[in-house]
């Protein structure tokens, strides 16, 4: 199929070839004249560019039924301003009324260049010139004769390479063609060049005669051969690249030589300037069979395969290549797997849109869209395989580990519990009862310590039984930790208030558990509240698929009441009897301690303590741990009854102290070797985290942004810095945070987070930032309040997730851009004119609906049509200036120099509301 030219696309989108050629030169291509063909991808550019001009270029004897206040209705008066609202709204109106009238019939705008905004300039220098008709004034002028809402008044996308997100590559978006139309590409460095000026080669079939980063799809390719070296401006000097034999790839700026079938041959004059080609008569010779080496062919074949962009090569994929990059891997990562320098990268991504250097961290997105230029499918490896690849740099391979286990190696453990449910059913208390129930602790005189799990024996079937519960009752906005949890849990109660029955979170939990296989016991808790009924409880919950056991189900519900404590031992046995029914409770206790920190925290005397579950092996005093980033020597361990162990078996929880720092509650935790280990791993993790997080968090701006955020001399971002007296909480807190939906406008930032008090550091940090620091079941340190206030840091201060989240949510829509909608206030009809010398045309009017305000902005409708807009210069009541008038009274209005106003016109005033954003 040919390749469409200038014109004819122009005519497509509905705009000049002048203007197309404008814009396409902006948007970093080339084209010569309207006769030029375009590639597709230039074509694809040229159409997005004018997003709002689809269709052919108005026929001058086609009304514009859009824009055209009357379609088909001739009106010989002026020509109205028309169209969008917003377009209209600030047009000095009818300034010059005078304008074309219908004088003009004799100056036909021929074609669609004459029509549209091309000829702008020109049609309000001569107004007399531009409409045809009426129909065609109206559709494309206002009343001062200059074009009115025309494509390209529309607002115009700033030109950017790729479309406007070069970074979510869009179904059928273009990408960014550097080079494509271009010629004045920057030179490749390192690329094959054509053959240097006097190389023997010059002219010879092996000369490539297109410009530096031209592709055989260039306008060259359509076989119109440039004037060579004469042509102006641009190319890298290249007084012998004018051989273009047939052999060669014709480029852009092919040298006079490059005469593709079909195409015109090269003014003889112009030739010769295009280098020695011509001087030696070689012009367009055939090539000689063998004239070019293996490896120039390779050179180019390679050329043709490594995309230039900005200038620089790289070696491309296939496009299915893939590649394996770390969580905030760099481009210096990237770099090193494609075996180029990162500083290529670093100017390749600089021209799709975004900055960055080579040794910062580079969030998923980022790498797709650079990876999706250069032909690699990147697979960023998820944090268990990173975790589980490093680990296997120490010779740690925990999966093989377990595999090995054979019957002989494994002993029973106690099962595993979470508890779970809606807010306020009875978490705590359920888990308060049955620490009361441990038939142990009875004697022993209970659980003094909450740990963040503890253990409780019950007298089942003639043994006594162990059960370990995680003592972290679930919240909504604990659900990183309660997924977290479900893994180290065996089997989930599931807490529903019989007097209030299921819940969002019951369905939440619940969810949780079934998706991770947990087997659910459901305690159906309050029942000795009035208004229990547990048997609602039974029939809701089968819509999810607990149908309990007296129904047929495999489910056990038991009904408790935790303040009661009624039914707790018969919750265990349910628990017990649920987890030896379908699950394997078996650990290895001879090995190395491996487990999940459940908890952790600063204490002011012991300094890190984390309780971690052991989930197999036996975790030793003196033992090397590494939980997550945090590692260090076991010091000390307490069970939950404050006493001191020398040892913890498998499913056994245990406060450990003696971690240089504090872990996150859910890291997984695992004896070392030795010291030294230990302490790489958890370096090797931090690192590994802290690019991770540096590519969660850095704020994805693209260039137009940035620029846009410089300009007006702000960028929206929300600083925040959480402390919280726990691990798991301030975890929860940011993750609940940082999923605020608040649009693209604002971005929210954690850039610190940690355990304990506010500190004079947070403040710091804080003022240096910008930043709100929100603490969640912390106060500040001394005399931090005072900095605070000095420095004018906002501190806030929870205890409740939600209520931080709230205001988080309300100051981000504080800091949002308003919106506006228009609303209507009022509405008159004009019923007659009197003509005044001294304010133009007065409307008498009779209100209609709403209210009539004076200085309002109007739209001025004609049988439904808008013909135009005005601001509400006079209102009178009578001989008196009126303020407003309202519904069912009469009025004069004024509006200013609009004056084309008939009988019957009605005059609707509007105002632009800000809208609340929800
Ligand atoms: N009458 C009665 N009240 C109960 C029972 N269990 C809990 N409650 C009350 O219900 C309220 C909430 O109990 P919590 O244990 O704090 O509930 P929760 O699910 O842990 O709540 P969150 O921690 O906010 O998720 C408290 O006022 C309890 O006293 C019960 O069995 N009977």
């Amino acid at each position: 199929m040919a390749k469409p030219r200038v014109h004819e696309i122009a005519k497509e989108i509905g705009v000049s070839s002048k203007d197309l050629m404008a814009k396409l030169s902006e948007l970093g291509e080339y084209v010569k004249g309207p006769s030029s063909t375009l590639e597709a991808p230039v074509v694809r550019k040229a159409k997005e560019a004018f997003p709002n001009a689809t269709g052919p270029a108005p026929e001058p004897s086609t009304p514009k039924v859009a824009s055209a206040p009357k379609p088909g209705a001739p009106r010989p008066p002026a020509p109205k301003p028309a169209v969008a609202p917003e377009e209209a709204a600030p047009a000095p109106a009818a300034s010059a009324p005078a304008a074309p009238a219908g004088s003009s019939a004799g100056a036909p705008a021929t074609t669609a260049d004459a029509a549209s905004p091309s000829n702008k300039s020109a049609a309000a220098s001569a107004p007399q010139a531009a409409p045809a008709s009426a129909d065609a004034a109206t559709a494309s002028t206002d009343a001062s004769g200059t074009p009115a809402a025309t494509p390209s008044d529309m607002p115009r996308p700033r030109p950017r390479p790729g479309g406007n997100n070069p970074f979510q590559p869009r179904e059928g978006a273009p990408r960014p063609r550097p080079g494509g139309n271009n010629p004045f590409q920057a030179p490749r460095p390192g690329a094959p060049r054509g053959p240097r000026p006097g190389a023997p080669a010059a002219g010879s079939p092996g000369a490539r005669p297109g410009a530096p980063g031209a592709r055989p799809s260039g306008p060259g390719g359509a076989g119109r051969p440039a004037p060579g070296g004469a042509r102006p401006g641009g190319f890298v000097p290249r007084t012998g690249a004018a051989g273009g034999a047939p052999g060669s790839r014709p480029g852009f700026g092919g040298g006079p030589g490059a005469a593709a079938p079909g195409s015109r041959p090269a003014a003889g004059s112009r030739g010769r300037g295009g280098g020695t080609a011509g001087a030696f008569g070689r012009q367009g010779g055939r090539p000689t069979r063998g004239r070019k080496s293996k490896r120039a062919k390779r050179a180019e074949y390679e050329q043709q395969q490594a995309p230039s962009i900005g200038g620089v090569q790289i070696p491309r994929g296939d496009g299915n290549t893939p590649l394996r990059l770390r969580r905030g891997a760099t481009l210096s990562d990237f770099a090193d797997k494609i075996d180029v320098n990162p500083a290529s990268l670093v100017t390749v991504l600089f021209h799709l849109g975004e900055m960055a250097t080579a040794t910062q961290s580079l969030d998923e997105d980022t790498f797709a869209a650079l990876g999706a230029e250069l032909g690699y499918r990147i697979e960023i490896v998820s944090p268990e395989d990173e975790d589980k690849e490093l680990l296997e740099d120490f010779g740690l391979d925990l999966e093989a580990e377990l595999a090995a286990e054979t019957d002989d190696d494994l002993e029973a453990r106690p099962p595993v519990v979470t508890v779970m449910g809606h807010v306020d059913h009875g978490k705590t208390r359920l888990l308060d009862a049955i620490r009361k129930a441990d038939v142990v602790s009875g004697e022993a005189g209970g659980i003094t310590q909450h740990i963040g799990a503890y253990q409780v024996r019950r007298e089942h079937e003639g043994t006594t039984r162990a059960i370990t519960f995680i003592d972290t009752p679930g919240h909504e906005a604990f659900t990183a930790m309660r997924a977290r949890g479900a893994r180290v849990t065996d089997v989930a109660i599931l807490v529903v208030a019989a007097d209030d029955g299921v819940m969002p979170q019951t369905i939440e939990a619940l969810n949780h558990a079934q998706a991770a296989n947990v087997p659910i016991v459901v305690a159906v808790n309050k029942i000795d509240k009035e208004g229990a009924n547990p048997g609602k409880i039974r029939q809701q919950l089968t819509e999810y698929n607990l149908v309990a056991e007296e129904y047929g189900g495999e489910t056990i519900f038991v009904d408790v009441s935790a303040t009661k404590g009624l039914n707790i031992q018969e919750l265990l046995d349910a628990v017990l009897l649920t987890a030896d029914a379908g699950l394997d409770l078996r650990a290895n206790p001879n090995k190395d301690a491996r487990g999940v920190a459940v908890e952790a925290h600063l204490d002011r005397g012991r300094g890190p303590v984390a309780t971690v579950l052991v989930q197999s092996g036996t975790l030793r005093v003196g033992d090397a741990i590494v939980a997550g980033t945090a590692y260090g020597r076991v010091r000390a361990m307490f069970n939950e009854y404050d006493e001191l162990v020398e040892e913890a078996l498998p499913a056994r929880p245990v406060m450990v102290i003696g971690l240089t720092s504090v872990p996150r509650a859910g890291d997984s935790f695992l004896v070392a070797d030795d010291d030294r280990t230990a302490r790489q791993i958890a370096e090797k993790r931090e690192a590994a985290d802290r690019a991770a997080s540096l590519a969660k968090r850095r704020k994805r701006i693209s260039l137009e942004d940035l620029t846009k955020a410089i300009e007006e001399g702000k960028v929206d971002t929300l600083n925040l810095i959480i402390k919280g007296d726990v691990s798991g909480a301030v975890e929860a807190l940011e993750d609940a945070l940082l999923a605020i939906d608040v649009g693209d406008s604002v971005d929210l930032r954690v850039i610190h987070r940690g355990v304990g008090a506010v500190t004079q550091n947070d403040v710091n940090l804080a003022t240096v930032d910008n930043a709100i620091i929100i603490g969640f079941n912390v106060r500040p340190a001394e005399r931090v309040q005072e900095l605070a206030d000095r420095e004018g840091v906002d501190m806030r201060f929870y205890s409740v997730i939600y209520r931080a989240l709230e205001d988080v949510e309300a100051a981000l829509k504080g800091m949002l851009k308003p919106e506006y909608e228009e609303r209507q206030t009022g509405a008159a009809e004009i019923m007659e004119i009197f003509r005044s010398s001294k304010f133009g045309n007065i409307a008498g009017c009779l209100v209609r609906e709403g209210t009539m305000k004076r200085n309002a902005r109007v739209r001025i409708t004609r049988g439904g049509n808008v013909i135009g807009e005005a601001s509400l210069d006079t209102l009178r009541r009578f001989k008196d200036d009126a303020t407003e008038v309202r519904e069912g009274f009469e009025c004069g209005i004024g509006l200013g120099k609009f004056n084309d106003i008939q009988v019957g016109d009605r005059i609707e005033s509007f105002e632009m509301v800000e809208i609340p954003r929800s």
